[in-house]
């Protein structure tokens, strides 16, 4: 039997990315898989009074299971209550690759799904976008498509192979599939290696600086989808305390580079409306878990190490929407 969202008590996108690109902020994407991910990031959108968009991979749907998820999903609009404030919570599928899995969640309770055929040819692109927006629209739902492809895992190469977004092929896509955002290709990339040192400078301070992203390319693309919403993935920035902590305890990451946040300030300033972070989340969980592990080595009950894995997650999702995308006081 299908669930609509709204049985959910979720939103979907429209009103939220409307009120963002107005506003020049954009709303936080945060992946989550298990409790602890889902908690920390409803709690930090709670205490920052900040919309929120809970992304589920495929790989999350098999790892946490659909009928779980949904009752994840349905159990955030009412734990935000508890809390004492209900910001709109939106269940997006990230990186859906079929026309049957984008089915499938919309049927599950999702609110937005994401088809991404960046990797196809363009008409084959246009005609599984088109399709997956006739059906999510007879339920109200979002639909984000994507041009361009990102560096990393939507090619196989890490951080050297990315064919940015071609601006004279966003209007014609926009128009033909009816999506109702776009995800672009200016620079960013998945995972925790965006860049090589060689491709980088230094600071005054000796910290790696990476090459900026095409804000030329954004401003053509805005130009030709005026106030259409536009979406970035890849967009952690790898803090270097966390990458530190993990190394410090045992941990072995080495060249680590994200997108630093003046660029991701900026970018939010601008058309984009959605910005997409998991690895950043992963890298903090993990260098929490590290480091209680490591100073108690005895501990062997999973709330001593998850739960403050949990507390710095919470932090940093905090400082994301306070001082990175100003998400925050706009729920
Ligand atoms: O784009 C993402 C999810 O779709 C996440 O990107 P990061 O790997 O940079 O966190
Ligand atoms: O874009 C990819 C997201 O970070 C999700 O990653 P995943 O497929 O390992 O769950
Ligand atoms: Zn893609
Ligand atoms: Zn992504």
């Amino acid at each position: 039997m299908a669930i609509h969202y709204k049985e959910l008590g979720l939103s979907n996108t429209k009103e939220l990315f409307a009120k963002a690109i107005a506003g020049g902020y954009a709303i936080p994407a945060y992946n989550f898989n298990n409790l602890e991910q889902l908690q920390a990031i409803l709690q930090a959108c709670v205490e920052t009074k900040s919309p929120v968009i809970l992304q589920v991979s495929s790989g999350a749907r098999k790892y946490a299971n659909a009928t779980l998820l949904r009752n994840m999903a349905k159990g955030a609009t009412e734990y935000v209550k508890e809390l004492g404030y209900a910001i709109p919570i939106v269940l997006h599928l990230d990186h859906g690759d079929s026309f049957e899995l984008c089915k499938d969640c919309i049927d599950n309770g999702f609110s937005s799904v994401m088809i991404d055929g960046s990797h196809l040819p363009y008409e084959e692109n246009v005609a599984l976008t088109k399709k997956v927006v006739e059906y999510a629209h007879k339920f109200d739902v979002s639909v984000e498509g994507e041009l361009g492809v990102l560096a990393g895992v939507e090619d196989d190469v890490v951080a050297e192979h990315s064919s940015y977004t071609r601006p004279e092929e966003v209007e014609d896509f926009v128009k033909r599939t009816g999506v109702d955002s776009l995800a672009i290709s200016i620079g960013t990339s998945h995972g925790a290696h965006k860049f090589k040192p060689e491709q980088c400078t230094r600071n005054a301070e000796g910290v790696l600086v990476p090459p900026p992203l095409k804000f030329d390319i954004l401003e053509e693309i805005e130009k030709r989808i005026p106030g259409f919403p536009i979406v970035l993935h890849g967009s952690s920035s790898v803090p270097m305390e966390h990458v530190n902590t993990i190394n410090q305890y045992g941990g072995k990451i080495d060249a680590a580079i994200g997108i630093p946040e003046d660029q991701l300030r900026k970018a939010a300033k601008s058309a984009v409306c959605k910005i997409n972070i998991d690895s950043d989340g992963r890298l903090a969980m993990t260098a929490a878990v590290r480091k209680v592990l490591a100073e108690k080595p005895g501990e062997f009950d999973p709330r001593k190490y998850l739960g403050p894995a949990r507390d710095v997650l919470k932090e940093l999702y905090m400082h994301k929407n306070i001082n990175v995308l100003g998400s925050a006081g706009k729920a």
